[in-house]
This record gives structure tokens, C-alpha cells and sequence, in this order.
């Protein structure tokens, strides 16, 4: 099996791959982006990929939701994975602290850091990276004082230091990440085996959503059967201000009776429902 993660070696997202029970006798394969990585599961080019969708600290990877919900419209949600993060200042060996000019990292890693960065390294310069290890990859071909934020694990693979570890805002610091699949049989490749709790994921958006009480009317789908809702988030629909499509996650599998009657009357309201997939949800 070939398993698409966000690369390069030594993100978060590889830690997760590697720790994840689908990672035995697979292949992982990196991808630059979190959109390149869902694009890669989505045409088959990999069996399925890795990438992060919501962080304890940061909330939501927008990249993940917003290529999974605009430009994937095959791809599926077939696992999730949970990894605790905590990060590492890094820099060359040789670059002082205080002389660090530029912090180079992932947008999410910079947020999970905000508090640090400025009360430790006030008015530095942030650089966004397309992923934490690439950061540091970065850092170490600069000729100036810059440093990453990341895996203090990244370190070492590019010949750089760990000057401070555990820099994150708060303790217990923990990232969500999916595993994504192009069209197939449901729930495949990773459905044998699983036992325990199920969740399903979907994406929603109206017709009505200027009526007042539409949203409500749309969760009262869930709330009226008992089912559980774990996560709502509401992202641009791209088509000017006011128009949001929702992204809801909730316990239970789209086979289930009372969940296949919640998704036929939250489709009665919408302009678009789409299941994203039902998955073995992580311990
Ligand atoms: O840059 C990485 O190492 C990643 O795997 C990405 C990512 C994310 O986007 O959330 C993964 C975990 C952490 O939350 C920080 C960065």
C-alpha cells in the first residue's frame, strides 16, 4: 500500500503516519501541500494519504477543509488519527537565541506558539512554511540567523539544534489528522478490523441560509434523532460574504437508520449535502 502524507520526512504529519496501525508494510509517500496531498488520494495516485484538518490550540487546517469541500469532490474520509505536538525552537548550531531574526514555520505551528513568540522573541519576523520539517529545511540553508519551529525530532535531519522544546501555548497540545481516499468501496481501505466507535464527517450548504432559524433547522436533523454532533466548523462557500458551507462531524455511520434519516432531512433544507465518509474514530 502507498500511503500520501505532508511532507517532506519529519513533519508532524509523518510522526502520525508512522504511528498510525495502517503504516505497517506501506510505503509513505510525501507531498508539499496539504491540498497536493488530498489531490494525490483523490486521483488514486496513493492508496490514501495523511493530512491535518483541526488542532487543540489552532482550530481548523484550512487548507485541508477548503481543498476537501471545493476542490475534491471524490475524495473521502476513511480514518483519523490523533498525535500529541509539541514543539521545538531549532536553529544551525552556533545561532544564539538572541540573535534570531526570522522564525520560519507552518501557519499552525506559528499560531500553536503565538504566546511564546511574543513574549520570548517579540517583534521577530514570521515566515509561513508549507510544513514544519520544510521549515527547518529551510533554516538550515540560510546563511542568517533564523530558526524553525517543529518536531525538536526535525532537528537532527538537517544538522540543526533544538534551543528550546516544548514552546507550545499550552500543555496537552494535541492534533487531528484524516486519512483521505479517492472513490472506492465505503469505508475501504481501512474498514477490516476496525471495531469500537464510528464517526461520519459531511459538508452542507443552503439554500435558506439568509431564512432566519436555517442553521437551526439543519442540526435540529441530529438533535431530534439523539445523535451526537463533535464538531461544527463553517468555512467561506467562496461566494461573497455571507455564504458559509458547514462542516460537521458526528458519532455514527452513514448506514446507520437514524443517521441515513438525519443526512435525508438535513438534504430536505440544503442546497448540498455531501458525506464525506464514516471512519473508526481514534481512541
Ligand atoms: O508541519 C507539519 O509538521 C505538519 O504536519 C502540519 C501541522 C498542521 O498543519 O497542523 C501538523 C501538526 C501541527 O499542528 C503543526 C503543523
Amino acid at each position: 500500500m502507498r500511503l500520501g502524507f505532508l511532507g517532506p520526512q519529519g513533519t508532524f504529519t509523518h510522526a502520525a503516519l508512522l504511528a498510525s496501525r495502517h503504516a505497517e508494510g506501506a510505503q509513505a509517500v510525501p507531498f508539499a501541500t496539504e491540498r497536493e496531498t488530498i489531490l494525490a488520494a483523490e486521483s488514486g495516485a496513493v492508496d490514501a494519504a495523511l493530512v491535518p484538518i483541526e488542532n487543540a490550540l489552532e482550530g481548523g487546517v484550512n487548507a485541508t477543509l477548503d481543498t476537501l469541500a471545493l476542490d475534491a469532490p471524490q475524495a473521502r474520509i476513511v480514518g483519523e488519527e490523533l498525535l500529541a505536538i509539541s514543539h521545538a525552537l531549532i536553529a544551525r548550531p552556533g545561532v544564539a537565541e538572541a540573535a534570531i531574526e526570522v522564525v520560519v514555520s507552518h501557519p499552525q505551528a506559528l499560531g500553536q506558539c503565538r504566546r511564546f513568540l511574543a513574549d520570548v522573541l517579540p517583534g521577530r519576523r514570521a515566515v509561513a512554511a508549507t510544513a514544519t520539517a520544510e521549515a527547518v529545511r529551510t533554516v538550515a540553508a540560510a546563511t542568517e540567523p533564523w530558526a524553525a519551529i517543529g518536531p525538536a525530532a526535525a532537528a537532527a535531519l538537517h544538522g540543526c539544534v533544538v534551543l528550546r522544546e516544548g514552546i507550545e501555548d499550552e500543555h496537552g497540545n494535541v492534533t487531528r489528522f484524516i486519512w483521505v481516499a479517492g472513490p472506492g468501496p465505503p469505508e475501504a481501505p481501512f474498514a477490516a478490523g476496525a471495531g469500537g466507535a464510528w464517526k461520519t464527517s459531511l459538508v452542507f450548504h443552503g439554500a435558506g441560509d439568509t431564512t432566519p432559524g436555517w442553521l437551526v433547522g439543519c442540526l435540529g436533523a441530529f438533535a431530534s434523532r439523539g445523535i451526537n454532533l463533535v464538531r461544527i466548523e463553517s468555512r467561506p462557500l467562496k461566494r461573497g460574504l455571507g455564504h458559509y458551507q458547514f462542516l460537521v462531524d458526528f458519532e455514527g455511520r452513514a448506514q446507520d437508520p437514524d443517521v441515513a434519516g438525519a443526512i435525508a432531512a438535513l438534504a430536505a433544507h440544503c442546497e448540498q449535502v455531501r458525506v464525506l465518509g464514516s471512519y473508526p474514530a481514534a481512541a
